[in-house]
C-alpha cells in the first residue's frame, strides 16, 4: 500500500510543473481557437435599403432592396425585400391632373415606411424612373410630362427617405438595366460566366438586349452599351422599340382596322362573343397612332371578336416593317440586330401571357405553341369568362391578342427559330427578386457593382477556424512531447523505487 502511495508520487504527470503546464496547454488553445472563431464570426447583418419606383405606362411599382452592410461589392447579395403595386394606373395617364399622380404613391410610399427599419430611412436612397408611358407623353406635351414629375416629385420629397430625383430613363437604359438585374441575380457577372439575354415586354415599349460574338458595336453603335464588372468587359446589344409595349400595338392593331372609320370592326384577335363600344378619341389618343386617325371620325366603334388566330397573325404582322434594312441584319423597322446569341430571359408581360396561356415551357414545339394558341383564340368569349371567373375581364379579353403579338414579335420581328426557341426561359422571378430594370438601375446608381473583382478573402471563414484548430492541436501536442524528459517510464510494470 506505502509502496503504491509512493509510486504515485514519484509519478512525473503528477507533479504541480506539468499540470500546470497542461492546465495552461489547454486553457491557451481553447483561448487561441475561441479567438479564431469570434475574430472571424460575420458580424451580425445590418442591413442597408434602396428604393427604387418604375413609373410604367400601365402602372406603378415600387421595389425595396436589400444588403448587408458590411459587404457592399460582392454579387448576389442585394435582393429584393418588397414590393407593391401602385393601385390605379401608369402616372402618364394624370396629364390633366398630376396632384393625383403623387397622392396615388402614398399607399406604397406608407408601406415602405414601415419596411425599411426608422434609424435607416434617411440614409435610404428613394428614385422614381418612369418608362414608355411618360416617354410617349413627353414627345405629346412636355409640359403636361413636365407637371407630372413635378407632383410626384413633390410627394417623394415629404417621404422620410433621401429622394433623389424622378426622371424619364431611355429606353437603351431600361434595356441594359433589366439585363444587368437578369446576370446579377444569377451570379453571371462576378464569375464571368455566358450571360443570359433580356426580353421585356411592357404595356409601351419592349426590349431586347444581349451580348453576341458578332456585335462589337461598330454596325449601329447607337444600339451599344458597353461594362466593365467585376472585371470582364461586355458589349452589350440592346434596342427598346416605342409603342411595340402589347397595350399600345394593340392600339396599332386597332387603328390599322379601323382606318375608313367603320362603326364596326370585326377583330380576330378577340374572341368570337365579345363585343364592346370604343372611343375613336381614346382609341387614337397616343403618339404610336395618332397620325393614322380617320378624318372624320365616328365617336365610336362596336368592337367585335372572331377569335382566329391566323387571321390575327395578320393583322400584327401590319404593325411591322420587314423590308426596310441599311444594315448587314435586321430585326423589324429598320433596326439593326446581331444573330441571337445565348440563353434568353424574358419578363414582364411575356411572363404574364405565357404564364396564363399555360405556354412556359419553351420545350413545347413552336408549331403547338401556335396550335394552343388558336384553341384559346377559337374559345367563343362566355366560355372563357366562366373558366376564369376571377381573372380580370380586360386581361382574360386579351390573352389572345397577347400570345398572339408574342408569338410574331419573337419568331418574325427578333427572328426566333424552332432551334433557338427552346432557349427562353419564360421568368417572373429569380431567386425572390423580380426581374426588371429597377434593381439594375438601383445597383449602377449606388455604384453596387465594382468594375474590377473585388479581392477575396484568402480562406473562407471554416477554413480559417480549421486551421487554427489544427494548428492549436499540433502546438499541444509539440508541448506535451517537449515535456518528454520528465516523461514516465513507459514500461507495464510498476516502478519500484
Ligand atoms: N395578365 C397580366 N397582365 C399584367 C399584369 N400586370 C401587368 N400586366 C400587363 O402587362 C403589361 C406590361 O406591364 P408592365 O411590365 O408593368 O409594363 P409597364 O411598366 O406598365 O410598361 P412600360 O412603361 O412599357 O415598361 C401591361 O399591358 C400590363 O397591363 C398581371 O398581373 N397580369
Amino acid at each position: 500500500m506505502s509502496a503504491q502511495r509512493e509510486m504515485k508520487e514519484k509519478n512525473p504527470w503528477h507533479t504541480p510543473a506539468t499540470i500546470i503546464i497542461t492546465v495552461i496547454g489547454v486553457i491557451a488553445i481553447v483561448a487561441l481557437v475561441t479567438v479564431a472563431v469570434l475574430q472571424n464570426k460575420p458580424l451580425p447583418k445590418k442591413y442597408k435599403y434602396g428604393i427604387v419606383l418604375d413609373a410604367g405606362s400601365s402602372h406603378t411599382a415600387l421595389y425595396i432592396y436589400g444588403w448587408p452592410a458590411e459587404k457592399v461589392n460582392d454579387t448576389g447579395r442585394v435582393v429584393q425585400v418588397h414590393s407593391c403595386k401602385v393601385k390605379g394606373p401608369g402616372i402618364s395617364s394624370y396629364a390633366s391632373a398630376p396632384l393625383n399622380a403623387g397622392e396615388s404613391l402614398k399607399v406604397c410610399m406608407l408601406e415602405a415606411k414601415d419596411q425599411v427599419p426608422s434609424k435607416r430611412h434617411q440614409e435610404t436612397p428613394l428614385y422614381l424612373g418612369a418608362t414608355a408611358g411618360m416617354r410617349l407623353l413627353n414627345i405629346e406635351n412636355s409640359t403636361a410630362s413636365d407637371g407630372v414629375f413635378q407632383a410626384v416629385s413633390q410627394a417623394l420629397q415629404t417621404s422620410p427617405f433621401s429622394f433623389q430625383g424622378a426622371r424619364i430613363i431611355s429606353g437603351q437604359e431600361e434595356g441594359a438595366f433589366g439585363w444587368v438585374t437578369v446576370n446579377y441575380l444569377d451570379d453571371r457577372l462576378k464569375q464571368g460566366l455566358e450571360t443570359t439575354g433580356a426580353l421585356d415586354l411592357g404595356g409601351a415599349s419592349t426590349q431586347i438586349s444581349f451580348v453576341s460574338d458578332n456585335y462589337d458595336g461598330s454596325e449601329s453603335p447607337k444600339n451599344s452599351v458597353t461594362f466593365r464588372l467585376y472585371g470582364n468587359d461586355y458589349n452589350l446589344y440592346t434596342h427598346s422599340f416605342l409603342c411595340y409595349g402589347k397595350d399600345q400595338v394593340l392600339r396599332m392593331t386597332l387603328a390599322h382596322q379601323t382606318q375608313s372609320g367603320p362603326a364596326t370592326v370585326l377583330d380576330p384577335c378577340f374572341h368570337r362573343g365579345y363585343t364592346a363600344i370604343k372611343n375613336y378619341t381614346v382609341l387614337y389618343d397616343t403618339p404610336c397612332v395618332s397620325d393614322r386617325k380617320p378624318q372624320p371620325a365616328p365617336a365610336s366603334f362596336n368592337h367585335t371578336g372572331t377569335g382566329d388566330f391566323q387571321e390575327c397573325q395578320r393583322v400584327v404582322r401590319n404593325v411591322f416593317n420587314f423590308t426596310d434594312c441599311k444594315y448587314s441584319r435586321c430585326s423589324f423597322n429598320g433596326v439593326f440586330q446581331p444573330s441571337l446569341q445565348g440563353p434568353f430571359g424574358a419578363f414582364s408581360a411575356y411572363y404574364f401571357v405565357m404564364n396564363f396561356l399555360n405556354l412556359t415551357d419553351t420545350s413545347t414545339p413552336l408549331e403547338d405553341v401556335k396550335k394552343k394558341i388558336t384553341n384559346y383564340c377559337a374559345t367563343p368569349w362566355e366560355q372563357i369568362k366562366e373558366q376564369y371567373p376571377h381573372i380580370k375581364q380586360k386581361y382574360l379579353a386579351e390573352y389572345c391578342f397577347s400570345g398572339t403579338y408574342i408569338i410574331t414579335l419573337l419568331t418574325e420581328g427578333y427572328n426566333f427559330t424552332s432551334e433557338n426557341y427552346p432557349n427562353i426561359k419564360f421568368i417572373k422571378k429569380i431567386k425572390d427578386s423580380d426581374a426588371g430594370w429597377t434593381l439594375g438601375y438601383m445597383l449602377n446608381l449606388t455604384n453596387m457593382i465594382p468594375a474590377e473583382a473585388p479581392d477575396k478573402p484568402p480562406l473562407p471563414h471554416g477554413g480559417y477556424v480549421s486551421i487554427v484548430t489544427i494548428i492549436a492541436i499540433l502546438l499541444f501536442v509539440l508541448i506535451i512531447f517537449s515535456l518528454r524528459p520528465i516523461w514516465p517510464r513507459c514500461s507495464k510494470r510498476p516502478q519500484i523505487i
